[in-house]
């Protein structure tokens, strides 16, 4: 997407601008039955960006050596710094959105735009009140679990900048489940030596992705459609404990489906995900028993799939049962 009219390849831009944002607008989200999230206070509203731009006023400073058109990348960086404090919402995507647009409206040369972000998650925490513990709004906890992503494509015509294409993300979540996950049944042949196994610990990562319908909807909380990467959190690791897995390939078709359902406004959810099974050191003697594992050799396997609108199941059960 970021290329010259001629079709190639030309793009310059920042990437690792952290930007460490305070008093965001707190986010409120309508509730899902899997998740106890329902907003954030977002008084630490911390993301790591990635920012590109192309445009064909671009060209010469590549192939002539003229900086005439060119933005500063260390320019660029400012202007995401100083323009966050200006940022009036409290979603990844809209901030994202709010810059990329701002900075396409103050350099028309440039012409299109990637920008994405990683947010980097600080933890709420209680401490004792005169009535137990309380939740306090001075001190957080750097996490280093899984976090919200986002990204966005713009182009500019005659000063009107449009949204391309749009993602909303949860990247490194890692869940393991330490019982009730199969996988027996694949091909047999002279290069098998996988035996089957009809209780594994399987330990996966996952990052998920998610397209809306309407894009406004993941720009605009106010809108009242807002998906939280916390619910999508919340909801695969209660379809994992849920749902006997036969594979990873079917556990994340069973967990898109669950997401589609929870969430109409939604258009489609990719996976990709990662197997990193124990290897078994000593068997337990049957489930709930003691035994040893440890990390798998390499290589891994992964999987990649996405659930779409017209695959979600309206008869499936809202929630499955033991
Ligand atoms: O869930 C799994 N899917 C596979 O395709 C596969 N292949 C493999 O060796 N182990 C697994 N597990």
């Amino acid at each position: 997407m970021l290329k010259h009219s001629s079709g190639r390849t030309l793009y310059y831009g920042k990437g690792d601008v952290l930007v460490y944002r305070t008093y965001a607008k707190p986010l409120q989200v309508a509730a899902v039955p899997e998740s106890a999230f329902e907003g954030d206070r977002n008084i630490i509203f911390a993301h790591n960006i990635k920012f590109a731009v192309s445009g064909d006023k671009l060209l010469a400073s590549f192939t002539e050596g003229s900086n005439t058109f060119v933005v500063a990348t260390d320019s660029m960086k400012n202007f995401l710094l100083r323009n966050a404090a200006e940022y009036e919402g409290g979603t990844t995507e809209g901030l994202l959105l709010f810059l990329g647009r701002r900075f396409l409206q103050r350099y028309p040369h440039i012409t299109s735009a990637e920008i994405s972000a990683d947010r980097l998650p600080f933890q709420a925490l209680d401490v004792p009140g005169s009535d137990g513990f309380v939740r306090n709004e001075l001190v957080f906890r750097r996490s280093h679990n899984d976090h919200a992503s986002a990204g966005l494509e713009l182009v500019s015509r005659d000063g009107n900048v449009e949204v391309l294409a749009s993602w909303s993300g949860l990247t490194g979540l890692q869940l393991i489940k330490v019982s009730g996950s199969s996988f027996y049944g694949f091909v047999r042949d002279e290069y098998t030596t996988l035996p089957d196994s009809y209780d594994r610990p399987l330990f996966i990562f996952l990052d998920i992705f998610w397209r809306y319908g309407d894009p406004e909807q993941a720009a605009d909380a106010a809108k009242g459609k807002y998906v939280a990467a916390e619910q999508i959190s919340d909801i695969a690791h209660t379809v994992f404990y849920e749902e006997q897995s036969p594979s990873i390939q079917h556990l994340i078709w069973l967990i898109g489906q669950r997401i589609l359902i929870r969430f109409p406004q939604l258009a489609e959810v990719s996976f990709e995900s990662n197997n990193r099974t124990w290897e078994t050191i000593v068997d337990p003697a049957s489930p709930g028993q003691p035994g040893v594992f440890t990390e798998p050799r390499p290589p891994y396997g992964f999987q990649g799939f996405t659930v779409i609108r017209a695959d979600v199941q309206p008869e499936a059960p809202a929630a499955g049962g033991e």
